[in-house]
């Protein structure tokens, strides 16, 4: 069914989300509020209907959801601008690290419909993860809608505890970043061992792909399966003697999930 939404704030985020709706869905209607003129481009590239700002948009404009992907300290004037949109009964949905539902509400009229929403980038290829929180407020038809729509970017989680949305930032939000660090990290380690640059690159991202799917589709877990890649006295276990001694690696990984974590704390409490 043909729906009409509004993006405002069409950046790394936003392109990725909107890239995904409109491949997965060419009949839904998409405004696009972006004041940078390559982007806006970007945006009516895929079949979006883009404006510098909220004033250029149609009048009487009715989105059913309004997607607000704006870097955290601009989220709540971006509100604050939008209460005809929420007296129409859009639902809004913020994907905003650290800002919360509550500081949202302060921003939009009484009882305006409000969802909390965790993306990342993989939603460009239809492989993002998309964690939501609802205010005990929001419809269920409204729930289903937003769903449905982040559903065309990757697999949608819900969690009914919105403080846990800053761990769901550390791990799924920010998570894609690590994952590329890796990558580069394994590209650079192949060359170092006399491997040409484009083929440590092919290895390092075929090799990240395939044992993600794997650990996706088997129904053994991710410790089995580096078991089954561990012959003992082999060339993994060499290996990974560098990456447990110390327990490293989840030391290494659970100080950087906690300094993400703390960090989307302290980006609700500035805004
Ligand atoms: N990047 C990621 O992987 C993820 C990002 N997020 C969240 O998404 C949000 C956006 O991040 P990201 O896409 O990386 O940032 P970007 O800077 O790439 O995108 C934000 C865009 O919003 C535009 N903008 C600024 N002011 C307005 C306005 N008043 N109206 C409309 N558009 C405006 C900016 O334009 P200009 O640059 O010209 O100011 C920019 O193009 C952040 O809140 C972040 O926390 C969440 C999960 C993952
Ligand atoms: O780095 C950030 O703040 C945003 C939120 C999650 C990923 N990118």
């Amino acid at each position: 069914m043909s729906h009409t939404l509004l993006l405002i704030g069409c950046g790394n985020m936003g392109f990725a989300m909107l890239r995904g709706w409109l491949r997965e869905d060419p009949t839904l209607t998409v405004h696009v509020v972006e004041p940078a003129d390559a982007l806006r481009d970007r945006a009516a590239g895929v079949g979006a209907l883009a404006v510098p700002q909220l004033a250029d948009l149609p009048q009487g404009l009715v989105p059913e959801v309004v997607f607000v992907a704006v870097k955290p300290n601009l989220v709540e004037m971006v509100l604050a601008g939008c209460g005809d949109f929420a007296a129409r009964g859009a639902t809004f949905v913020s994907v905003a690290a650290g800002v919360t539902t509550a500081a949202m509400a302060h921003r939009l009229p009484g009882g305006a419909s409000i969802v909390r929403c965790m993306p990342n980038t993989p939603a460009a290829i239809g492989e993002g993860m998309m964690v939501l929180y609802a205010r005990v407020d929001v419809s269920d038809a409204a729930k289903t809608l937003v769903a449905s729509l982040l559903a065309t970017s990757g697999m949608v989680a819900w969690i009914d505890d919105e403080a846990q949305m800053d761990a769901v930032t550390a791990i799924s939000g920010s998570g894609p970043a690590y994952v590329f660090h890796f990558i580069e990290a394994l590209t650079d380690a192949g060359i170092a061992l006399g491997l040409p640059a484009k083929t440590a690159a092919l290895l390092a991202k075929q090799t990240v792909l395939g044992a993600g799917r794997l650990a996706m589709e088997a129904d053994v877990d991710p410790a089995t399966l580096r078991r089954q890649v561990t012959s003992p006295g082999g060339t993994t276990a060499a290996a990974l003697n560098v990456f447990m001694s110390d327990e490293r690696t989840e030391k290494l990984v659970a100080e950087a999930a906690r300094a993400a974590r703390d960090r989307s704390i302290e980006l609700g409490k500035s805004n």
